[in-house]
Parts: structure tokens; sequence; C-alpha cells
């Protein structure tokens, strides 16, 4: 769906990208992970044009983005921005309604639409006449969404999108949008420094460091497989609750029904309700943990 080859940008005398390649497919969350100048940002918005390569190709669905017209790539295109990116002087309503005014919907469909994106996004009805700073920074974040959702893009593009959260808000606020079922049929592109989320959030991860990739893989692949040695210490600290998030249960207990539940998901539900609805309790879980580790 995407594809991204040999891409270079430079900023007057630092190169903020290093000739890298990579793809995307369709309906994969690609993370862009790393730490604080290493290339992600840029990177994210060499996608929709809002930054020019200096040089390399992106292709969106085979065709080389820098033919088509940017303002016609962008409406296929989301973008969430850490800041939600809202228009202060416009309500709620206005603000998601931006893009489908610009292909001339009827106002019956963008209030149909909207109405649906709300009841997803768990957003109360009444905040459509409210301004975004009447909001809280959640809500904010998911009428950002809603307005990004809109046209139903196929590609989704997301800067940080959690990270003006306060800790709680931002855990519990990223679960919601992974199960939300817009969301996992996207092809998404996800920025973050965050380790945790990105072991939440990606199908695959790909680990930047001075605009270079270090490794692209599955979560598993980057903790089990470390390309180098950089990969391998960037999760060092935090490797237990990773591999707990980045491991199936299905691959603990073959048989198991659920084929995408992590341990550790399986683990917070346990804690969380106290019981196990199906046979596999916490004893368990750890004991077939530890073996898949000794494996
Ligand atoms: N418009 C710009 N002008 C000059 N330098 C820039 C510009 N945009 C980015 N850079 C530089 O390019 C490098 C990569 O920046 P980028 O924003 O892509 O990194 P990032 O990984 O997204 O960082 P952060 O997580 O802090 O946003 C950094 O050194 C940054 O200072």
């Amino acid at each position: 769906m995407i594809k991204a080859e040999n891409l270079i940008r430079k900023f007057g005398n630092s190169i903020a990208v290093n000739d890298i390649s990579f793809e995307v497919k369709e309906g994969e969350n690609l993370i862009l992970l790393g730490t604080s100048g290493c290339g992600k940002t840029t990177t994210l918005r060499m996608i929709n044009r809002l930054i020019a390569p200096d040089s390399g190709t992106i292709f969106l669905d085979g065709v080389d983005i820098s033919t088509r017209q940017p303002e016609e790539l962008r409406r296929g295109i989301g973008y969430v921005l850490q800041n939600h990116g809202l228009f202060p002087h416009y309500t709620v309503a206005e603000n998601i309604a931006i893009v489908p005014r610009l292909l001339k919907w009827k106002n019956e469909d963008i209030r149909k639409r909207a109405d649906e994106l709300f009841q997803k996004l768990n957003l109360d009805p009444v905040l459509a006449d409210k301004y975004p700073a009447a909001l809280s920074g959640g809500q904010q974040q998911r009428v950002g969404l809603a307005r990004s959702l809109m046209v139903n893009p196929p590609v989704l593009l997301m800067d940080e999108p959690f990270g003006a959260l306060d800790n709680l808000t931002r855990i519990s606020i990223r679960k919601e949008f992974k199960a939300l079922d817009e969301l996992i049929k996207k092809t998404v592109v996800m920025v973050t420094h965050d380790v945790q989320e990105a072991f939440e959030m990606g199908d695959r991860i790909c680990l930047m460091d001075k605009g270079e990739i270090k490794q692209i893989g599955t979560p598993e692949d980057l903790l089990f497989n470390p390309a180098n040695d950089f990969v391998a210490d960037f999760f060092k600290e935090q490797r237990l609750q990773l591999e707990l998030k980045s491991v199936l249960i299905a691959e603990l207990l073959p048989g198991y029904s659920d084929q995408k539940v992590t341990v550790w998901e399986k683990m917070e539900e346990l804690l969380q309700t106290g019981h196990n609805e199906d046979a596999v309790g916490m004893e368990d879980l750890m004991r077939a943990f530890s073996a898949y580790k000794k494996q």
C-alpha cells in the first residue's frame, strides 16, 4: 500500500532522514519509534507531502505520490496530531465538517457520519456545539481522530496522538483506539517515542536512530531477534513488560481460542475482573510464559 524507497531529507547541513526504505501493507499498523530528533515526524510528513524528500520516492498503491496533487492526495490520508490540530474558532461540529464540505457532501450526510463517529468514539453529542477549548484533552483527541476519519480515508497518519494526555487517559484512550473497527481496517502509520505504546499498538515497529532505520519487524522480532546492539539496548530496561505485551497466549497454549490476545492483555483482564471467563488463570499463564522463555 505504502512503499518508501531511499528517502533522504536534510535541513541545512543536518540530515533528518538518511536513506530509509520501508513498506506498509494494507490494513497494517506501522509504528515509527525512536528518541527525539531521530526523524520520525519528518518521515511521516513526507507521506502526505507536507515535507518533500531531497531524494527518494514514496509510492501509494503503486503510484509515485510526487505525481499527485498534494490536496487531492491528502484527502485520502487522515492526519492526527499530538495537540489535536483543531481550529479554535470553529465548533467541534464545524471542525469535523471541514473536509466533507470541501468534498461537497450534503449536510444530512455530514451529520449522519458525525453521529456515527461520535458514538464509536464515546463522544457526548452535546459537545458538537462547543469550541475545542471547552473540551478535555481526551475529548479533543477523540474529536481530532473523528475529524480525520470523517471521509473514511484508507490511510491514517498519527503523530504522537496520545502525547499531550496524562498517563491514565493515555492508557485508556489508546486501548479504545486500538479496538476501534474503523482503525482496525485502516493502514496506519503512527509516530511515538513511547516504547510501551509502540508494543501495544503496532503490528510492526520501525525503530529509528539519527535518521536511519535500525530494524523493522514485529514487536516480537525486535525483542527476541534484535538486529544489532542498538535495538537490544533500546528495549533493555522495559524488557519483561514488553515480552508480556508481545507474546500471544496462543503461542504459549496451542489451541487457545483467541488468536490475538497477548499475555499482558489477559493478565490485565484477570487483575481487573478478578476471575477468568475461560479456563486460563494467572498461574497457568506464568508457568506457560516461563516455559516459553526457556525454549
Ligand atoms: N523545519 C525544520 N527545520 C530545521 N530542522 C528541522 C526541521 N524539522 C526537523 N528538523 C530537524 O530534523 C531532525 C529530525 O526531526 P523530526 O521532527 O523528524 O524528529 P522526531 O523523531 O519526530 O523528533 P520528535 O519526537 O522530537 O518530534 C531533528 O534534528 C530536527 O531538529
